[in-house]
């Protein structure tokens, strides 16, 4: 199973170990890796540490957002094996991060890339012969919409999940941590984050002032004390390179989950309201019922499936998004810290500074 080529000539220290009485070379300095999904917010984050900590990076992504040198992009549909191909030449760890956007409802889609498209990417990574396939996963695969204190990764998958997004991370998950064979020398591991904020998201912040500055963000769904984990993207991309750089056939972590997250579960409607008042915006002050909020939600979003045909309008109060701000979710990274020494390496409060800071055409007034 040897992963000697040409860059690894270059090598400065190339050592063998001994597996299944197989000699495995190990390239200690081959540090060429893929990044599918590197276009995106958490992508180009992690494209980014992997630059600076010295990794040559090829980007597979359906769209290119950047240019960066060091980069190299392969543009296409992680659904196309011949198309993915390239972007794993004389690659020998995969970072897997591509997922269409969560807030989506197109069922078919979902399915396509997460579930089909990740049985892709492993058949594409094995006949390529990659050794280590990390994935980003969510912590959302245990939520089924009720409480989740401290959660640990032994929870089961939620058997009603919230969304079709999360419905097909849990078969997305599954398929990659079963796919982990160290025979092979195919070793795999899935990152599940929380709620990741920062610069450049597309998502959290930018619906929040968009919410807000269509003065819908007075209100708090239920007596505003659940706790839910915001994780900053600095965490999660330090979570996914230490579970990169540990995954090793004698290393606890091979073919399991783990938790990233700040580790400083906060008031949901606190974080909300930080982040709104940073950025210019009154915090929300008035208290709904969560009961109530969720119906009507409920309703919305029948009628707007109903009223398709005819008419198209988005619910900004989805269920999901309901679900997600009226109950507690937070989850343990214990795990993490005893089997690959993670730490959170920002602070909420200096994320949350960081993030603000980022946002400048997002401020009141601008
Ligand atoms: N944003 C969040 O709060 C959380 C995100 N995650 C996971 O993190 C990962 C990254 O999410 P974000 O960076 O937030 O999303 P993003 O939407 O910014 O990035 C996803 C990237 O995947 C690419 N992509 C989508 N379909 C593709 C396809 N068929 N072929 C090739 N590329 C494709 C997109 O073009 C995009 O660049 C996803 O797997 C998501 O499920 C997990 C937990 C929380
Ligand atoms: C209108 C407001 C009530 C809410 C605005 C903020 C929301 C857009 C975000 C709050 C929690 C976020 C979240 C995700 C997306 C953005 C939020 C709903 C995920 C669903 C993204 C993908 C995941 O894997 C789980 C995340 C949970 C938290």
């Amino acid at each position: 199973n040897s992963v000697l080529t040409l860059q690894d000539a270059v090598v400065l220290l190339v050592y063998t170990e001994y597996f299944d009485n197989r000699p495995l070379l190990v390239a200690q300095s081959n540090k060429r890796c893929a990044v599918i999904g590197g276009s995106g917010f958490l992508g180009r984050h992690l494209v980014e540490k992997l630059l600076d900590r010295g990794y040559s990076v090829s980007v597979f992504d359906i769209r290119q957002s950047y240019e960066l040198p060091g980069v190299t992009f392969h543009q296409g549909d992680l659904c196309d094996k011949q198309a993915l191909l390239p972007a794993l030449k004389d690659v020998s760890l995969v970072f897997h991060c591509a997922s269409p956007a969560p807030g989506s409802d197109n069922r078919a889609l979902f399915e396509s890339v997460n579930i089909q498209g990740t049985r892709i990417v492993i058949q594409a990574c094995i006949e390529a012969g990659v050794q280590k396939l990390v994935l980003t996963s969510s912590a959302s695969v245990v939520f089924e919409g009720t409480d989740i204190k401290n959660g640990r990764e032994d929870l089961p998958y939620a058997k009603k999940p919230i969304d079709y997004y999360t419905q097909t991370k849990i078969e997305q998950e599954k398929l990659v941590l079963e796919a982990c064979d160290k025979e092979k020398g195919f070793l795999t591991v899935a990152i599940r984050p929380h709620g990741i904020f920062g610069p450049r998201d597309p998502q959290l912040v930018p619906i929040l002032v968009d919410t807000a500055r269509r003065g819908k963000m007075k209100f708090i769904i239920g007596d505003g004390t659940n706790l839910v984990d915001f994780t900053f993207v600095e965490n999660v991309v330090h979570g996914h390179i230490l579970a990169a750089e540990r995954l090793r056939p004698d290393s606890p972590i091979c073919g399991k989950p783990y938790h990233i997250t700040n580790d400083e579960p906060v008031r949901f409607w606190d974080f909300m309201s930080e982040v709104l008042v940073g950025l210019g915006y009154a915090a929300p002050r008035y208290h709904l019922p969560y009961a109530l909020v969720y119906g009507l939600a409920l309703l919305l979003w029948l009628l707007a499936l109903i009223l398709r045909p005819l008419v198209s309008f988005k619910p900004t109060f989805t269920p999901m998004r309901v679900a997600l701000a009226g109950t507690h979710h937070y989850y343990s990274c214990e795990r993490a810290k005893q089997d690959m020494g993670y730490k959170p390496v920002v602070s909420l409060k200096e994320g949350i500074a960081r993030t603000v800071q980022s946002y400048p055409h997002l401020k009141q007034g601008a």
